[in-house]
């Protein structure tokens, strides 16, 4: 593509030479993956400032530089106010506007995002079409599944893999989309059909500093989703109305919304809600029709997930018999509410609850199980949210038996220094432990159960590393989980 047409995407306010036979192979943001015919990006980041590599840049072929600043270069700069802006828009044209051959079903809210999302992916599987995933846990184009770096990719990557998709003849694609991604620009640039929002509670305060901006973020979404004026592509905003942000999300859309609810009156809902320790089953009354689902998902937050994927598919067409086979076919998502080992006198549940409230809905969920002691191993994400992190030990004091306190990802913060904050309000004769280490907070746990106890192994979930310092370790709670377990019961 000629640089002069890649540029009409962008306001750029000079340039420092001639540009008209200048012809880019590709767009980079980062210096080391530049290659010859690239047009380099300079992104101000929170580590570095990317402005300090344009020599680098230009050591590995780079043919243009878009810059903030004027800075010395052999090759034109390309001048503009904001280059994460522009990334955004360079992007969408170079890879000629995937969008608008895909739909895409974005998912937003502090929980429930992963899920919504895998039981977006059943549904439309099961309805025949080809699909692509993008969230905490991979990205997926049909069955090829590629390792991610964030929930939401930067938008380079995003409108890179939106090519492969469109081009792989994906048709649906149901991505998460986080409040650092609509913070950060993430999406700009991204056409949605439709935008889910599942609840809104405390998380990222490190990032938004208050609730207000933090919902504010989550908002974007909603006021991002543009007109159609194409009749066969209406969009929809679809809202969890017994949230307490959903009239702010509703008034952020000039499109049609539909609300889904257990409390509330909405356009879907859940009535006759039955929460078991092998599953949940109710009856789904939606505007076209009504059917009871039994789902293998257990906790009630399940059952708004469920509403949540539900009303998207309907806004997609797909036949209420397909959406209840998909939601009952679905086993589980991989390390949510994850049981170890089945065969057992005691359970254990590796679950990624990494919020207060997702802790304390799981917590709940388990205690309405009525086991007989309930342990907890839980920590806090380290270069994170601080303000959460007494919040989350006193729902694990208030609903669990026992917690062991423990890491995280420490990420660069002083692990014990973490562990401080979470136990900083509790009382020294509250029933809990604090074990740095997690291998031996988890084996100390499972070593604790006896008949019908059972113990939760919080935060982490999937996770397949535990980073501390800069450093990712391997480490994967459900297989520490069996390696205690099998001591144990040697
Ligand atoms: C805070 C944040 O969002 N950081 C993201 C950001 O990193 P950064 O700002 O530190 O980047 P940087 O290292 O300063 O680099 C700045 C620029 O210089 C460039 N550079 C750097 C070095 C060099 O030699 N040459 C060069 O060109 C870099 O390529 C980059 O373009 O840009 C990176 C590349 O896109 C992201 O991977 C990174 O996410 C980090 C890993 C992260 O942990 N983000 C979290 C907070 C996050 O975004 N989480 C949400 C999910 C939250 C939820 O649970 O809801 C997510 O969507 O993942
Ligand atoms: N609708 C919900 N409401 C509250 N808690 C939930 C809900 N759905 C899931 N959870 C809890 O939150 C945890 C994370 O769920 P999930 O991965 O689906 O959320 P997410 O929004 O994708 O999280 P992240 O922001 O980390 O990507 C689960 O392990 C469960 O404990
Ligand atoms: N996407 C979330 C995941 C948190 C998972 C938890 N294990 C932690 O490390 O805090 C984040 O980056 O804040
Ligand atoms: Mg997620």
């Amino acid at each position: 593509m000629k640089l002069q047409e890649l540029l009409m995407s962008i306001a750029y306010h000079d340039v420092t030479t001639n540009i008209q036979d200048i012809v880019v192979s590709g767009i980079e943001m980062d210096s080391r993956k530049v290659k010859k015919g690239d047009v380099f990006v300079c992104i101000s980041g929170f580590t570095t400032d990317g402005h300090q590599y344009v020599s680098d840049a230009e050591k590995n072929g780079a043919v243009a530089i878009i810059s903030e600043k004027y800075i010395k270069t052999t090759v034109p700069l390309i001048k503009v106010q904001d280059t994460t802006r522009a990334l955004a828009m360079l992007a969408v044209r170079f890879y000629n506007f995937p969008t608008k051959e895909l739909s895409i079903i974005g998912v937003t809210g502090t929980n429930g995002k992963t899920t919504v999302t895998f039981l977006l992916e059943e549904i439309f599987r099961k309805y025949g079409k080809k699909t692509g995933v993008i969230g905490t846990i991979q990205m997926k184009i049909g069955d090829e599944i590629q390792q991610v770096e964030n929930t939401t990719p930067n938008a380079l990557d995003l409108q890179k893999s939106f090519r492969k998709m469109a081009d792989a003849d994906v048709e649906l694609v149901m991505m998460e989309v986080s409040s650092h991604a609509l913070d950060l620009g993430r999406v700009n640039g991204t056409e949605f059909d439709t935008a889910v929002f599942t609840n809104l509670s405390q998380d990222h305060l490190d990032y938004h500093h208050t609730l207000e901006e933090y919902l504010r973020a989550k908002s974007l979404l909603f006021s991002q989703l543009g007109n159609s004026y194409n009749r066969k592509k209406q969009r929809f905003a679809i809202i969890n109305e017994d949230d307490s942000s959903s009239e702010l999300l509703k008034k952020s859309t000039a499109q049609q919304v539909l609300t889904y609810a257990c409390k509330q009156n909405a356009d879907v809902e859940a009535t006759d809600i039955r929460i078991t320790t092998s599953g949940t089953s109710f009856l789904l009354k939606t505007p076209i029709g009504q059917t009871y689902v039994n789902s293998n998902l257990i906790g009630m937050f399940n059952v708004y997930n469920m509403l949540a994927a539900a009303t998207a598919a309907m806004v997609q067409q797909v036949p209420l018999f397909i959406i209840k086979e998909a939601l009952e076919s679905i086993t589980g998502v991989d390390g949510r509410f994850e049981v170890v080992d089945e065969t057992l006198a005691y359970t254990v549940i590796v679950d990624y609850a990494h919020t207060p409230d997702s802790l304390e809905n799981v917590l709940r969920t388990i205690k309405d199980f009525k086991a007989n002691n309930i342990y907890v191993v839980v920590g806090c994400g380290g270069d994170r949210d601080r303000s959460k992190r007494p919040l989350m030990a006193a729902i694990a004091l208030e609903y669990a038996d026992y917690a062991i306190f423990t890491s995280d990802n420490p990420r660069t913060e002083d692990p014990e220094q973490v562990l401080q904050d979470m136990t900083d309000g509790l009382k020294a004769d509250d029933p809990f432990e604090v074990i740095v280490d997690r291998k031996a907070a988890i084996t100390k746990a499972i070593a604790y159960a006896k008949e019908n106890d059972v113990v939760l192994i919080a935060g982490k979930g999937h996770e397949t590393y535990q980073q501390i310092g800069t450093i990712k370790y391997d480490f994967d709670d459900r297989n520490v989980a069996k390696l205690a377990i099998k001591a144990k019961e040697q």
